[in-house]
């Protein structure tokens, strides 16, 4: 990709400002758990909020992280975002500009507020924010949770480079990290935002076909999952690339040249294509909305 360019994870050479995340569900809630890990340099507490109180109250006690239920405090939102310098909003794309507009009158002056939400443009936000806001648009994935994500970031118009620095060194706390341009987000949002489902979805059918052969769900499990765990886990450790392990596992005339002639004979090139261009699609949708 053009103009994009590929971190992996690396210790941040300076702390991460105070930052608040507003929505810790899926999402926001990897997020988090990859910045509370104590090796990550951040200003503490991070300040969170949720949409209920029962959601708040699973972080009861936590020393690290300052918690506001919106349903319980109405001005939650607000209170969490006063004093930081970074803002994630982890809300769903339809809640985004609302959600701005109830903090744009308190951000601090030169925040930058990160959307991670899919398809909804920087410029649709900047709009409902003060002009001293860096606006940065952030598709991650959710193996953030355990510091494995995968982030694409671009910046609005808005966002100074020293804004899409520290976004970048904000998600390489919890992963890689590719800069592209705000054209590209909604297509790394079909490759590795969705990703993981797409991969969860080949577990569960591989499970499913295992149990069909004769195997119990246990079993059916420890040989369909805990393959493909380790074969995703001997990829990321690997010198070689995926056509070089496939081959490695297809003897001539054995086995699995068999299946992978089924496999194939499904027409996976298309189907991807045809999947990709949906996931697009409905970014785009979501932009328009
Ligand atoms: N789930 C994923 O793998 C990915 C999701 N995203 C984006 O992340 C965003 C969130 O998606 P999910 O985490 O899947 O949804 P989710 O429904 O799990 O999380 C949204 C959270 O926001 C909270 N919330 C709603 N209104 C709120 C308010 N006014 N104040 C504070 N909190 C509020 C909800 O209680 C919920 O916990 C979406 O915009 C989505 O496009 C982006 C990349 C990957
Ligand atoms: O399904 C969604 O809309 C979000 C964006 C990427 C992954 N989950």
């Amino acid at each position: 990709m053009s103009q994009s360019t590929a971190h992996t994870a690396a210790a941040p050479q300076t702390s991460l400002p105070r930052t608040a995340i507003i929505g810790v569900g899926s999402m926001g809630g990897a997020i988090l758990a990859g910045l509370r890990d104590p090796a990550v340099r951040i200003e503490r507490p991070i300040a969170v909020t949720t949409h209920s109180a029962a959601s708040a109250a699973a972080f009861e006690g936590a020393g690290d992280l300052v918690v506001f239920a919106a349903e319980a405090t109405a001005d939650a939102n607000q209170r969490a975002v006063q004093g930081a310098g970074l803002v994630i909003l982890g809300v769903k794309p339809w809640a985004i500009i609302d959600v701005a507009r109830e903090i744009a009158d308190a951000l601090e002056p030169g925040a930058i507020v990160v959307s991670v939400a899919a398809g909804v443009p920087t410029r649709k936000i900047e709009e409902v924010l003060p002009e001293s806001v860096s606006v940065v648009r952030a598709m991650p994935n959710t193996p953030s949770l355990i510091g494995r994500g995968v982030t694409g970031i671009a910046g609005g118009v808005s966002a100074s480079a020293d804004a899409i620095a520290t976004v970048r060194r904000l998600f390489e706390t919890v992963g890689s990290v590719l800069v592209v341009t705000e054209e590209q987000i909604n297509a790394v949002g079909a490759v590795s935002g969705s990703g993981p489902a797409y991969l969860y979805l080949f577990a569960e059918e591989m499970t499913a076909a295992a149990i069909r052969l004769g195997f119990d769900r246990e079993q059916a499990s420890l040989l369909a999952q805990g393959t493909i765990a380790g074969a995703a886990e001997l990829m990321a450790r690997s010198d070689e690339d995926p056509t070089q392990l496939r081959r490695n596992v297809t003897s001539p005339k054995g086995t699995t040249e068999q299946a992978l002639n089924v496999l194939q004979a499904a027409g996976w090139a298309e189907l991807f294509d045809r999947a990709l261009a949906a996931n697009v699609r409905r970014s785009e949708e979501l932009a328009a909305e």
